[in-house]
């Protein structure tokens, strides 16, 4: 069996697969940092989780008692949302490798301690168990460079600042699951809490509406998407960078703009004026992304939709195809985000 984990700032979601990748067992624990709830196989409990720590402890114990014993298990493999310029293809986690993540931090400050937190856990309570990473940057690692870079100067650049693109591993488990069927031109909208968009041409990233940060790109639940950078510098000359930080990645997008939530279902079953805004900005920049994609690929053959809001919602993939009926009559697939899947395949495949 192989366990995967997806260690996030408030939580951890985490799954067994058998190594035929059958999913055999499912938990998520929310609420990390204080009182937390775990949620296993269909039971809800409440547990105390002060720590990443004290999270895997309660998943690990939790597992146990379905009768997943760790010594059963085969590996451990993470989700890293970024791996920078070195780290562009899964690897087993040596301490050189643990090492380039932690340096990778201030790009994802958000993101990669957590992911550390989760694979210092596993170090910690099975130090037998070999560890494995998959990068979120790694499926745009190949986009050209007049792609992926900002228009500054070299030495600025140097320092890694360019588009690296995110949410890869949804993307990558997407293209597969097309099989031989994949269109050649097929424009991906990962649309749930973050939200991005991937010009997909023949089975490879050309590009992505995410770039430095997963701040960029379209409206998401309560990350901004795109924001004039001279309006951030005042913010962050006004009201300091933590306090623009937060702006920008927590209360922001849906959340900002209804003043209700960041949540799609609520909004759309919310009959107000500023729930109606929010719901025709997210469908407008989505589709106004969509736009520079196509552009990317020189046309388009198909569309496909993931992610909680772009599986679910038939009324938000109906609004952004009606942005984009200029683009022909285009077919459109719904394919489950499996990004837990795909952490697993990639370990088993380094196996
Ligand atoms: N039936 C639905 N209609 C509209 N939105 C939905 C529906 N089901 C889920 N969603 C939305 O999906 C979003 C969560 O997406 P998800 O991919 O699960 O999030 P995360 O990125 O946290 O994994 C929420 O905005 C939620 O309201
Ligand atoms: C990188 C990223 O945006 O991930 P998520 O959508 O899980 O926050
Ligand atoms: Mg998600």
């Amino acid at each position: 069996m192989i366990l995967v984990l997806n260690t996030g700032s408030s939580s951890v979601k985490a799954a067994l697969f058998s190594e035929g990748l059958e999913e055999l067992a499912e938990a998520r624990v929310s609420g990390v940092g204080g009182k937390g709830m775990l949620k296993l196989m269909g039971d809800t409990r409440e547990i105390d989780t002060k720590s990443h720590l004290a999270a895997i402890d309660a998943i690990l114990a939790g597992l146990r008692n379905k009768g997943f014993d760790p010594a059963q298990y085969k590996a451990a493999a993470h989700r890293v949302v970024h791996g920078g310029e070195k780290l562009t293809a899964p690897c087993r986690i040596t301490p050189k490798i643990r090492q380039t993540i932690v340096d990778y931090v201030p790009l994802a400050p958000l993101h990669n301690p957590p992911a550390l937190a989760g694979i210092d856990a596993i170090s910690e309570r099975l130090p037998d168990l070999p560890q494995f990473a998959s990068f979120d940057t790694a499926f745009h690692a190949h986009q050209d460079p007049v792609a992926t870079a900002y228009a500054l100067p070299a030495d600025i650049r140097a320092r890694g600042i360019r588009r690296y693109g995110f949410h890869g591993l949804s993307y990558a488990g997407l293209t597969e699951s097309f099989g031989d069927k994949l269109p050649k031109r097929l424009l991906a909208l990962h649309l749930g809490a973050g939200c991005s968009l991937c010009a997909i041409l023949d089975g490879r990233s050309v590009a992505t509406s995410m770039g430095y940060s997963p701040i960029s790109g379209p409206t998401m639940a309560t990350r901004s998407g795109d924001v004039d950078p001279g309006a951030v510098l005042r913010l962050a000359q006004e009201d300091g960078i933590e306090a623009t930080n937060r702006l920008l990645n927590r209360s922001s997008g849906l959340l900002g703009l209804s003043g209700l939530s960041g949540d799609m279902r609520t909004l759309l079953a919310t009959d107000t004026a500023e729930a109606r805004f929010a719901v025709d900005h997210f469908c407008y920049w989505a589709a106004r992304q969509a736009g520079s994609l196509i552009a990317a690929m020189h046309g388009i053959d198909a569309l496909a939709f993931t992610g909680g809001i772009g599986e679910n919602s038939e009324e938000i993939r109906q609004r952004i195809k009606d942005h984009l009926t200029w683009a022909g009559d285009l077919p459109i697939h719904i394919i489950p985000a499996e990004e837990e899947r795909q952490i697993a395949k990639d370990a088993l495949t380094l196996i």
